[in-house]
């Protein structure tokens, strides 16, 4: 483990340097409080601190202090090194932001013991936070496609309008993208081909999007597609790429090249739209590609489908 030691005196320094490097440490070393306040800020922080409370510039207390209020969801584990043996000490040691105390001089097994507290209680948080950034990943994308799912899409729409009426840039458009006659692939192809088709199907989809744009999962074999307008591009010719790039090859599976064709119905913002209102509009506009003959693009709001 990588430990940040932080102690003006040398002899103290080099006794615990010593030690820690003995039982397999990989051992910073700072003479005083600023300079290990800077190492700890940093991205590649160590995650245990041992810290001497009497140091010049900046006190060992200090730099519990400062490091407790930066924002972080992995806060090191601070260690109080003191020659202050009092109880009244260590309880403002404590409730000052340090995890443990060590009253100099040492004892080095219990300063092994220590840290190994500390590494026992860094490894649950690790393990903690991994598991609560499995559960939002999971909370938000669809398992099949790894794409956004339904709510997280229109949770990124409902964010995307809101910014659109604050700031009123150039617009944003929203497509549903439907996959023509899907039950057809499942049906001579099988439901895992059909699953295999969706995912391939989310990566090309995904392969043309530009870096602002989003896309989802909406449900089965639906997919939306939240595209800001910032470059003033024709709205058809955006949603055209979708297509094309979908019906222009095959799509590649274990059972062999399966063509795949799809309509889209966009909606554009126009200022006074909440998520649903949009969503059915751009429903109601795949509806009429779908009745037009599929594999085309309808545009809510136009007269003439216009392709
Ligand atoms: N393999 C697979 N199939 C799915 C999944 N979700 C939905 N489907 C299938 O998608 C098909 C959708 O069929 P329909 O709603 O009739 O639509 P369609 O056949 O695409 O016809 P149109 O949309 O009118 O062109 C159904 O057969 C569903 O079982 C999935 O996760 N995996």
């Amino acid at each position: 483990m990588r430990i940040l030691i932080a102690e003006d005196d040398l002899t103290s320094r080099v006794a615990l340097a010593g030690i820690l490097r003995k039982i397999d440490h990989d051992v910073i070393e700072t003479v005083n409080g600023a300079d290990a306040l800077e190492v700890l800020k940093r991205p590649d922080a160590p995650a245990l601190a041992i810290l001497d409370w009497m140091m010049p510039q900046m006190d060992g207390m200090e730099v519990v202090r400062r490091v407790r209020s930066l924002p972080t969801d992995r806060p090191p584990y601070l260690i109080m090194l003191t020659a202050k043996g009092e109880k009244a000490d260590i309880v403002a040691g404590l409730d000052g932001g340090a995890d443990d105390y060590l009253a100099k001089p040492f004892d080095p097994g219990e300063l092994g013991a220590r840290i190994e507290v500390g590494r026992r209680l860094i490894e649950m948080q690790a393990q903690f936070l991994a598991a609560r950034n499995a559960l939002a990943h999971e909370a938000t994308h669809d398992p099949l496609t790894g794409l956004l799912n339904r709510r997280a899409i229109l949770d990124a729409l409902a964010r995307q309008l809101s910014r659109e009426r604050r700031r009123h840039p150039d617009g944003l458009a929203v497509g549903i993208c439907d996959i023509d006659h899907f039950k057809l692939v499942n049906d001579t192809y099988g439901h895992l081909v059909g699953d295999e088709v969706l995912c391939r199907f989310a990566r090309i989809l995904e392969s043309n999007l530009r870096p602002y744009d989003f896309l989802g999962r909406f449900g089965g074999e639906e997919f939306v597609v939240i595209t800001p307008l910032i470059e003033h591009l024709n709205v058809r010719m955006l949603y055209q790429r979708f297509l094309s790039a979908i019906s222009d090859r095959p799509i590649p599976t274990k059972a062999g090249q399966v063509p795949v064709t799809i309509s889209i119905g966009v909606k554009i913002w126009s200022a006074d739209e909440d998520v649903d209102a949009m969503l059915m509009a751009a429903d109601r506009a795949l509806y009429r590609a779908k009745s037009a003959g599929r594999n085309r693009i309808c545009l809510a709001d136009e007269f003439e489908d216009g392709y």
